[in-house]
């Protein structure tokens, strides 16, 4: 298991993290979510070894790896673990195995072992066929494949990853980020993952730590971080849904609570008054289903729709009411 405990981190007067507090479960894959420059790679690079906390505690299965109070530091080298970087990092002028193979090399494994376990890593990531190819002879995915082989080749039982997925093009990502899931379930890693792409995180992980201004505001698994986010802030980076005045649905309540509404909590009635009524403002057809946006007392409110509304103009909206969250403002 790895252990964060109130980990810290200044560059100059700047502090970026503030306290991190995070334990990793063996086996999990766990995504540190957040906007450019809130400091979740600044974290990853702590976890590598590749920089070093200012407080706190970093621990992998009861071993302190670092703890500055205590001048405790493990060098990368020493913690074994795997990286995979979203540019692949391949080395251009090698081959193929030979990209995966210096590592090993360089630990003093004998040419006939490596040549075995080349050739393990790549059919793990379907790449046999391109053993002897040069970096630049495949496509972006099958270079982030090759990325994935070598950090598995030193069968390391941790994998940090740094937006593996983000140079490839949107199809590609999905399929690649389910492939990694899978790959890592059925290898038992553990894995940790940084990335500001909320799809990504949802794919890849058992649980998405929410990160902003150097703190995570909020750690669960993808169902509850996205339906319960806590606070108006999160479900805004999250797009988790309409972020709405209480008193927009049940006028009694206070204007100054907000309410996080799901996309797919409302729907169209047509045989019945409806709990709403709301003007069509905009809708979109889009992955099997239509994205309605109404207007509703000045407030925009989207939601999916199996059906295109009827009549453009006034629709008859049910909520489903035990969906709606409080957000703290
Ligand atoms: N070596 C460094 N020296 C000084 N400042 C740094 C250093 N590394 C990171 N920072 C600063 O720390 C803050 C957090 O950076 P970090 O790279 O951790 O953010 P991030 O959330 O991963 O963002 P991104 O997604 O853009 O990489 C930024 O303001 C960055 O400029």
């Amino acid at each position: 298991m790895i252990r964060i405990e109130n980990l810290q981190k200044s560059f100059g007067s700047a502090q970026i993290l503030k306290g991190i507090d995070l334990d990793i479960e063996e086996g999990e894959f766990v995504t540190l979510l957040g906007a450019s420059g809130c400091g979740k790679s600044t974290l990853l690079r702590i976890i590598a070894g590749l920089e070093r906390a200012g407080g706190g505690t970093l621990t992998y299965n009861g071993t302190v790896l670092d703890a500055a109070n205590d001048r405790i530091f493990v060098p990368t080298q020493a913690r074994q673990f795997g990286f995979v970087f979203q540019d692949h990092a391949l080395w251009p002028h090698l081959s193929i195995d030979d990209n995966i193979g210096f590592p090993l090399r360089s630990y003093g494994w004998a040419k006939p072992d490596i040549a075995r376990r080349v050739a393990e890593v790549l059919s793990k990531v379907q790449m046999s066929d391109h053993a002897g190819k040069y970096p630049r002879q495949l496509s972006g995915g099958q270079r982030q494949r090759v990325g994935i082989a070598r950090a598995l080749a030193l069968s390391p039982k941790v994998i940090l990853l740094d937006e593996p997925l983000a140079s490839l093009d949107s199809n590609l990502r999905d399929e690649l980020g389910h492939e990694i899931r899978k790959l890592a379930k059925e290898l038992g890693l553990t894995c940790i993952n940084v990335t500001h792409d909320r799809r990504e995180a949802q794919i890849l992980s058992d649980r998405i730590a929410v990160m902003s201004s150097g703190q995570i505001q909020k750690v669960g698994a993808p169902l509850e971080v996205f339906t319960n986010p806590q606070s108006v802030d999160i479900a805004k980076f999250l797009n988790a849904g309409n972020i709405l005045p209480r008193n927009v649905l049940s006028p009694a309540e206070a204007a100054s609570d907000w309410i996080l509404l799901p996309r797919n909590a409302v729907r169209i009635v047509h045989d019945a008054p409806g709990d709403l009524s709301a003007r069509v403002h905009d809708m979109v057809f889009i992955d099997g289903r239509f994205e309605v946006t109404v207007d509703l007392d000045g407030h925009s409110l989207t939601f999916y729709s199996e059906t295109r509304p009827e009549h453009a103009g006034h629709v008859a909206l049910s909520v489903a009411r035990e969906q709606i969250v409080r957000l703290d403002a």
